[in-house]
């Protein structure tokens, strides 16, 4: 039986509308290839595809579309080449491709029945979040963190959008901290890697991102005696390749620069201060100790051991460094850097010896390999099956999209093994991305000057006064003590195809935020350079803004604005800490109401799935004689 039969029958009407659609899918990594299967197989008819990777070895375990053949092929490419054999029905298009090129333009996502974001980081779903809301097509937003993941459908002025809540940046150390006092096992873990392998191996400190090493710290004086130690560890460098060099290196960074801060006492007065290390003493306490110690991934590595794969470490990536050295030397290329990778063992072996080193000296509980490896790539580890099963959320909040029933569409997550979904939030009234009007402008790039924008668009058609500022991503293009950039082309000031602008009305009783997002076109000839894309039969409205209103209430602040909303690959931010879960606002919707949007209510069906049927998660009949999966 052809398998498009098995889906026909499960989604009766619904069926229609996924196999005449049309539909994105941004990358195809871990949730990516398990969506991209189910979309397949689902029998979705025009899948585009976009990735801007290649395939890794450490993708293997869980993006189940590549095998050890297609490593360092693009992710694109081989997934659309892979998932074809599954269905040969569907039509199948990849683009090896950032999704923020200027070719995938407000037209290209327009073109699209839904989008789907199966990202990793926060840029990239902002962009496509803003696009999709530019023109209003609908984004099914998805991300996992470990055994947690989040499905959120977002549709222009119904749900709210992705930037409606607040995302929380990236940790980072102040330098003092991971310099001079650390506390905790990430602290020397962030040293190891961030300082002291760029270092020796690598690019300067100043360019190591975990290293907060702002101007206005309080800590300037000893930021600066921070300096001078890098220098002369930078002389150390120069001796590379010596019997002496580890020596060196550890006498300076285990024993010198541990001294030097022990003798500060006032550093010291409510905790213990470091204690410096011996070479000469590890030395012989590490006679006996043999190197298959590395294969000991879960053990925590004694003092000795810690030694011995310290030097072992920085003997191998030494040698490593002079051979890619004499090999760029000779085919006249730039000297070549080593950096970290959680999957390059020799800068593994040397950030777990050094942190653990390190952790010792400081009183604080050394690491296994295996957890200095989580914690230094930031992983927490990617499971297969929580990709696989925020992958099948996507197909069924997608089912609800293409029905255009929104009023059933959920926020959908999973956490400590369980499956929870809430009612989707309205749009956040001071979301700066979403709240505002949003209009597509025909612009031809050739011709086009601001002040055709500010004189022939907003004030002569949309009818601003004077009091207005303009904005593109750089900044203010445009104010009234700003007239100077008038007769300049738009391109000039950075606005191209894709581009949005944001035009704020600074009167007294001011209109809604306006965001022109723009459409490269060429006008014809007596035509307007930038031209109003209007739909027939509407016309641009722009509402006062509402006033302030005090009396707003706690229900009307939308879920997850909290600082502590954050994930990896996950929805909500990017540093891999706690999934948002506001849980005493989320409420489980009973079955009785599922048709409450006015679709067929749906019956049980009798002894379908046992115990189960008396839970929420249950096999249903629909009147048109097809089962589906109810996910209320
Ligand atoms: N701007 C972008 N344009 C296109 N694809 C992107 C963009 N940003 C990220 N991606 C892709 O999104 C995918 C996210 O997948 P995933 O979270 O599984 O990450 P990964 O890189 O495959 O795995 P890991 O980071 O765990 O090694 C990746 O394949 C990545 O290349
Ligand atoms: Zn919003």
């Amino acid at each position: 039986m052809p398998r498009e039969t098995w889906a026909k029958q499960s989604l009766g009407a619904t069926h229609r509308l996924v196999k005449e659609s049309r539909v994105l899918l941004v990358g195809a990594g871990g949730i990516g290839c398990e969506l991209l299967k189910n979309l397949v197989l689902t029998g979705f008819g025009e899948i585009h595809i976009i990735d801007l990777d290649t395939i890794d070895l450490s993708n293997l375990n869980r993006q189940f579309l590549f095998r050890h053949e297609h490593i360092k092929k693009p992710k694109a490419i081989v997934a659309k080449e892979v998932a074809q054999a599954f269905n040969k029905h569907v039509t199948l298009v990849p683009y090896h491709a950032n999704i923020k090129d200027k070719q995938f333009n407000l037209e290209w996502f327009s073109s699209f029945n839904l989008v789907f974001n199966a990202l990793d980081n926060m840029d990239a779903r902002k962009h496509v979040n803003k696009m999709c809301l530019a023109v209003d097509v609908p984004l099914i937003e998805s991300g996992t963190t470990g055994f947690r993941g989040q499905v959120q459908v977002i549709k222009k002025g119904q749900t709210a959008c992705y930037d409606c809540t607040f995302k929380s940046t990236p940790v980072t150390y102040p330098v003092c901290t991971i310099r001079s006092t650390p506390s905790q096992p990430i602290h020397c873990i962030v040293w190891a890697k961030s300082y002291l392998l760029p270092e020796l191996f690598g690019t300067a400190e100043d360019e190591a991102p975990d290293l907060d090493t702002a101007e206005d710290s309080e800590n300037a004086k000893e930021i600066q005696k921070l300096k001078e130690e890098a220098q002369a560890l930078k002389k150390i460098r120069e001796s590379m390749g010596s019997e002496t060099f580890a020596r060196q290196v550890f006498d300076k960074v285990f024993s010198e620069d541990i001294q030097r801060l022990a003798n500060m006492e006032d550093m010291w007065k409510t905790k213990s201060p470091p204690q410096p290390l011996s070479w000469d003493s590890l030395e012989q306490e590490a006679s006996s100790v043999p190197l298959t110690i590395l294969e000991q991934n879960q053990t925590v590595w004694s003092r000795a051991e810690n030694f011995v794969v310290f030097k072992d470490s920085l003997e191998r990536l030494a040698k490593r460094l002079a051979n890619d050295q004499a090999e760029a030397s000779k085919a006249n290329l730039p000297a070549p850097l080593i950096t970290f990778d959680k999957d390059d063992d020799d800068t593994l072996d040397f950030v777990i010896a050094s942190a653990n080193l390190r952790a010792i000296i400081f009183g604080i509980d050394p690491k296994s390999k295996f957890d200095t490896k989580q914690m230094a790539g930031n992983i927490i580890p990617a499971i297969a099956t929580t990709n696989a099963m925020v992958a099948g959320l996507c197909a069924m909040e997608a089912f609800k999209v293409l029905r255009q029933d929104f009023a059933r569409t959920k926020y959908l997550w999973l956490r400590n093994g369980s499956l929870s979904t809430d009612q989707l939030e309205k749009p956040n009234p001071e979301c700066p991305v979403c709240n505002v009007v949003s209009v597509i402008v025909h612009v031809d790039l050739e011709k086009a000057t601001l002040k055709d924008l500010v004189h022939d668009i907003l004030k002569t058609k949309l009818g601003y006064g004077e009091e207005i500022t303009v904005m593109n991503d750089a900044g203010i293009i445009y104010d009234p003590d700003l007239e100077d950039n008038l007769e300049r082309k738009l391109t000039e000031l950075g606005i191209d195809d894709a581009s949005f602008i944001l035009v704020k009305d600074d009167e007294d009783e001011p209109r809604v935020d306006l965001q022109l997002a723009v459409l490269a076109k060429q006008a014809t000839e007596g035509q307007n350079p930038i031209a109003i894309a209007e739909k027939e039969g509407h016309t641009v409205e722009l509402p006062k803004k509402p006033k302030k209103d005090s009396s707003a209430s706690a229900t009307d602040v939308p879920k997850n604005d909290g600082a502590e909303a954050s994930m990896t690959n996950g929805i909500n931010g990017t540093n891999g800490n706690d999934v948002s879960v506001n849980s005493t606002t989320k409420r489980k919707r009973a079955l009785s109401d599922a048709g409450e949007s006015g679709t067929p209510v749906a019956k049980k069906l009798q002894g379908a799935v046992g115990p189960a049927a008396t839970n929420d998660a249950i096999v249903i009949d629909e009147d048109d004689g097809t089962l589906v999966i109810a996910d209320d």
